[in-house]
C-alpha cells in the first residue's frame, strides 16, 4: 500500500473517489465527473473530477475496464494511461469508442480502473556498440521462421 493524496475538485462533489470494488481488486475503479456522448469512432478525455500527487519512484497507470471493452468496445485509447509523479492536474480518462453505436458516458459511470506502479527509472549512456546477441536486430516477428 501507498498513500496518495487525492484532491477533490469542484466539480467532483459528490462523486465517489476512486475504490477498489473487491477485496482482492488490482485497480480502484474511477468513475466519470460529466456527461459525454462519444459517437462510434470517436475519443474524449472525461473528467474525474480528482487531482493526485502519486509519490515519487511510482506512477498510476489508467487502464480500460474489460466489461465496456467487451460490450461497448469503449476502452483507454492511450492504455494504460501514464499519471507522473510530478502530475498536478485534473486525472482524465481518454476513452475511444470502437464499437458501432454512440457510447453515453454518464457523470457517476465508471469508466477506468487505476493502478499504482513502481518506475525504474534509467540512467543512459551513449555507447560506440551494443554487446552480441542471437536474435541481434530481428525482431517484430521474426523468430519461428
Ligand atoms: O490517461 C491519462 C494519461 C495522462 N494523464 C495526465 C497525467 C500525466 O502525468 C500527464 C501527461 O501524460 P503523458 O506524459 O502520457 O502525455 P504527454 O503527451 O507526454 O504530455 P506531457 O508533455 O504533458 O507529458 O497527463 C491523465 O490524466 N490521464
Ligand atoms: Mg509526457
Amino acid at each position: 500500500m501507498i498513500r496518495v493524496p487525492v484532491l477533490r475538485l469542484p466539480h467532483g462533489a459528490g462523486l465517489p473517489l476512486p475504490a477498489y470494488a473487491t477485496a482482492g481488486a488490482a485497480g480502484m475503479d474511477v468513475v466519470a465527473a460529466e456527461d459525454v456522448v462519444l459517437p462510434p469512432g470517436g475519443r474524449y478525455a472525461v473528467a474525474t473530477g480528482f487531482a493526485v500527487a502519486v509519490p515519487e519512484g511510482y506512477e498510476v497507470q489508467v487502464r480500460p475496464r474489460s466489461g465496456l471493452a467487451l460490450k461497448h468496445g469503449v476502452t483507454c485509447l492511450n492504455t494504460p494511461g501514464t499519471v507522473d509523479s510530478d502530475y498536478r492536474g485534473e486525472v482524465k480518462v481518454i476513452l475511444a469508442n470502437l464499437g458501432q453505436e454512440p457510447f453515453h458516458v454518464t457523470r457517476g459511470e465508471r469508466i477506468a480502473q487505476l493502478v499504482p506502479c513502481p518506475v525504474t527509472r534509467a540512467e543512459l549512456h551513449e555507447a560506440d556498440a551494443l554487446d552480441g546477441t542471437a536474435r541481434g536486430a530481428g525482431g517484430f516477428g521474426s523468430t519461428g521462421r
